[in-house]
């Protein structure tokens, strides 16, 4: 016994110089074999809460093709805590009947002879230490209570592990407040006051506070910058969960081969590039609400990943084994034809009953032009505001002429014209004529060919061939930059990524334009 307390003396120097548990073990594993016949040592973490039982470490003296311990989901929870209670060394020999702790933990039938000690301590965390004799050796009394010994180091070991965790995931929940604050500021442009609620978005709006107070998933149906992501927030904001995290991500500017890890998040190491531990856009969004925007763009592959978690509610990081429970209330948005696209085959039928739970359909702006007055009247103020002018309203002159306009862009192109019409009135006067003809836009856009839309339709392009040749414009107007101060994606007002993936989607090559 003498020689085995210099052990645990080592035993307890590395339970405690390691804060993982992987990296304890592995140590351990290499001292042990001195004074026990051990060539396994795993250790499980109890998360009854969430009910599971996690491996935490598994480490093999020998190498040899063994299974590693998976997650156990639901494990029995009585069986497991009244065993933690009585502290009990359990010694498994072959021909012996096979506890059922050992059952539950390390499988049946048990391949040689096995040791299990319940691993507790006082702040509550729980798990369980596995032993396996290296064959042909079998465990003796003697050896389970020298194990007893161990289960102290060992469950300061786990309690360390858990802390770590719990810290990592704290930093997580940080960073991701962090960047939700920072895209909240990124998107200051985002209202508050949500022009037209009383007018053209009347019914728009009594479905949204419909909605909110259920879960329900939501699907907000609308062309480009009608205003999808405006209604998206007012439904977080009047449901239960509003005082939880609102997420935007935008479907169509994930790269594919990322989707699964943009999502659902990945561990350290489990591909190229993955120098840290990231959470999803899921875990993100936990107790609040998602929104996936732009989802028409998901490729097929992603599809399906994203039904597997709507299914099932839980899902793993990429290269994590631990499954993920959230709790989050889904909204996705299109400018797509989703039901057209399903009818084609390009959208799985079995998401769109997940998504379109309920559907809230956008008018574009051409079809509430009563709302124009009050909007152009809204970020007249707002401009005024940014740039530093006086406030000008817009006259009866500028109201016609706006009116008169088809809005292929909606709400998003009418404050860009506003914006524009301030700056080149100089806080005298808002130059919409001037604006709207002054746009690197095609000949479609310019307002004397749209005073009589109606004769014009016909002619019109479709709304991705006018994106396709605006986009074109300005790229040709930036000789091809993309990104930064002069850049076309601040022309047109959007995220870099977000134009990007249009102008992959819309076959655009800027390099044309360099
Ligand atoms: N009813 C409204 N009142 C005031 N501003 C609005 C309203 N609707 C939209 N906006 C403004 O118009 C811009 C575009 O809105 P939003 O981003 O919600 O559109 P979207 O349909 O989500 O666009 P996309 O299809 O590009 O994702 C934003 O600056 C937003 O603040």
């Amino acid at each position: 016994m003498d020689q085995f307390r210099t052990l645990l003396l080592d035993v307890w120097r590395e339970a405690c110089r390691h804060i993982e548990i992987e990296r304890s073990t592995e140590t351990i594993a290499r001292i042990l074999p001195h004074r026990l016949p051990v060539d396994r040592l795993v250790v499980f973490a109890f998360d009854f809460t969430q009910g599971l039982a996690i491996p935490r470490a598994d480490s093999l003296t020998i190498p040899q093709d063994v299974a590693p311990p998976r997650t156990l989901r639901s494990p029995d929870r009585r069986l497991l805590e009244a065993w933690c209670r009585r502290h009990e060394v359990i010694l498994h020999r072959l021909g012996d009947q096979q506890h059922d702790v050992l059952r539950l933990l390390a499988g049946s039938p048990l391949d040689g002879s096995w040791l299990a000690a319940p691993l507790t301590s006082e702040h509550g965390y729980a798990g369980a230490l596995l032993l396996r004799a290296h064959p042909p050796a079998e465990f003796e009394p003697e050896h389970a209570r020298m194990v007893e010994l161990l289960i102290e180091p060992f469950s300061v070991a786990l309690e360390n592990d858990h802390r770590l965790h719990e810290l990592d995931a704290l930093r997580e929940a940080a960073e991701a407040d962090k960047r939700s604050a920072l895209s909240r500021l990124g998107r200051e442009d985002l209202v508050d006051t949500i022009v037209g609620d009383d007018g053209g978005l009347k019914a728009v709006m009594e479905r949204a506070a419909l909605v909110a107070r259920s879960d329900l998933p939501v699907l907000i149906l609308g062309e480009t910058g009608s205003g999808k992501e405006v209604i998206a927030r007012a439904i977080h904001e009047q449901c239960p969960r509003a005082k939880g995290p609102f997420i935007r991500v935008n479907c169509g500017a994930i790269p594919p081969e990322l989707i699964d890890s943009e999502l659902f998040g990945h561990e350290k190491g489990a591909f190229t590039g993955a120098t840290a531990s990231r959470r999803g856009w899921f875990e993100r969004a936990d107790e609040g609400t998602l929104l996936l925007d732009e989802i028409g763009e998901l490729t097929p592959a992603a599809q399906v990943r994203l039904l597997r978690v709507l299914q099932e509610g839980t899902f793993e990081r990429v290269g994590a084994e631990r499954p993920i429970h959230v709790n989050v209330r889904i909204i996705a948005a299109t400018h797509r034809d989703l039901p057209a696209m399903v009818q084609a085959g390009q959208f799985r039928e079995d998401l769109w009953y997940r998504v379109a739970g309920f559907p809230i359909v956008l008018p574009p702006l051409r079809e509430r032009k009563q709302d124009i007055p009050a909007l152009a009247t809204h970020f007249a103020e707002r401009a005024a505001r940014r740039f530093g002018l006086r406030t000008q309203s817009p006259t009866s002159t500028d109201l016609s002429l706006l009116t008169n306009y088809d809005w292929p862009g909606n709400i998003r192109e009418l404050a860009s014209v506003i914006d524009r019409a301030a700056i080149l009135g100089d806080g005298h006067r808002l130059a919409i004529a001037q604006a709207l003809g002054g746009v690197t836009s095609p000949d479609a856009t310019r307002p004397s060919q749209t005073l009589n839309p109606t004769a014009q339709r016909n002619t019109l392009a479709t709304l991705d061939e006018a994106t396709r040749q605006h986009i074109e414009a300005t790229l040709a107007a930036t000789h091809g930059r993309i990104e930064g101060e002069r850049g076309a994606a601040k022309l047109l007002d959007i995220n870099p990524h977000t134009l990007r993936a249009r102008m992959r989607k819309l076959g655009v090559d800027w390099a044309k334009y360099r």
